[in-house]
């Protein structure tokens, strides 16, 4: 695929050199009435980063990511992606970002091809390229032999590739992806997260992505936030969290019991949720 961002491996550029912030939030915070969804996070993310928002339900993980997708305003704070304010330059925001919502965003009465033209028109992309982007993407995607059968036929894992198609097919920047992997089988969730990590190392795309999951939040992401009940936890690079815990073998699961205290939120734990997800058929 030769449309998407230029390539940024990132296994050319030394560790220490330091990469361009693309996205930063400063004293991030919204309240729904008495409820504080999201208290004063304040986060940076670098360029061509694989960044995890992990937390439990209610945390307030969707919360922020819909602020930055402009969808939410936020109550106080403010947050800039590629240089853009997302209070006062919200169009210029939703130019450089795609976003996969937790909930269906697919067509399932039309083709893949046709749920793409949609978004094509949406983006505005010249109508004389639409057909080969297209194309492109679906192949890209691995999902070109499905090109014009209708998505209700789609697998599970079909569809959230086809969803991802349609969130960067005008090229974004900067990718959000909520709970990406939920009610996948592990192959499915397995082909998603290759998928994510392509787009990130082949087109320098920066990711940013909620997810229960936290093995592969630990295989796949640069750093992660933990969040609960609104607030910042604790942040960092997992194998620095891990190796903070003067734990052997530590893993992920382990920083978030440690930091967290797996406690009960809204009657269902962590481990309770996770598993609940794990098993849950997205599209019924
Ligand atoms: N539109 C809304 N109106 C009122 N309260 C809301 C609204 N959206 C979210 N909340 C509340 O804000 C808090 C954070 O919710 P949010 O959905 O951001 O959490 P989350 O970490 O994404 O949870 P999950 O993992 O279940 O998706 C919760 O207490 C939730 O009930």
């Amino acid at each position: 695929m030769t449309r998407l961002i230029g390539k940024a491996d990132r296994s050319e550029t030394p560790a220490s050199t330091p990469k361009p912030i693309i996205l930063e939030t400063q004293g991030l915070t919204r309240h729904f009435g008495k409820v504080t969804a999201v208290n004063n996070i304040s986060i940076s993310v670098e360029q061509g980063e694989i960044f995890g928002l992990l937390g439990p339900n209610g945390a307030g993980k969707s919360t922020v990511i819909k602020m930055l997708t402009t969808l939410l305003p936020a109550s106080a704070g403010k947050a800039t992606l590629a240089g853009y304010d997302i209070t006062h330059q919200s169009m210029a925001v939703r130019r450089v970002i795609g976003y996969v919502p937790q909930a269906l965003s697919a067509d399932g009465s039309l083709t893949g091809y046709e749920n793409l033209l949609i978004f094509a028109k949406l983006y505005e992309i010249p109508s004389k390229h639409r057909e080969r982007y297209i194309k492109e993407i679906l192949a890209f995607m691995g999902l070109a032999d499905a090109t014009h059968r209708l998505v209700r036929n789609y697998s599970g894992g079909m569809i959230r590739k086809l969803e991802i198609a349609q969130s960067i097919l005008h090229q974004p920047q900067i990718l959000f992806l909520d709970e990406p992997t939920v009610g996948l089988d592990p192959l499915a969730r397995t082909q998603v997260w290759q998928l994510v990590q392509k787009l990130c190392t082949d087109f320098g795309t920066t990711i940013f992505l909620t997810t229960h999951f936290l093995e592969e939040a630990d295989n796949l992401c640069d750093r992660v936030v933990i969040m609960q009940r609104g607030e910042e936890i604790t942040k960092g690079a997992p194998k620095d969290l891990k190796a903070s815990l003067d734990k052997p073998n530590a893993t992920l699961d382990d920083v978030f019991i440690h930091y967290t205290g797996d406690q009960l939120v809204s009657g269902v734990n962590y481990r309770d949720t996770a598993r609940t997800r794990r098993t849950a058929q997205r599209l019924g």
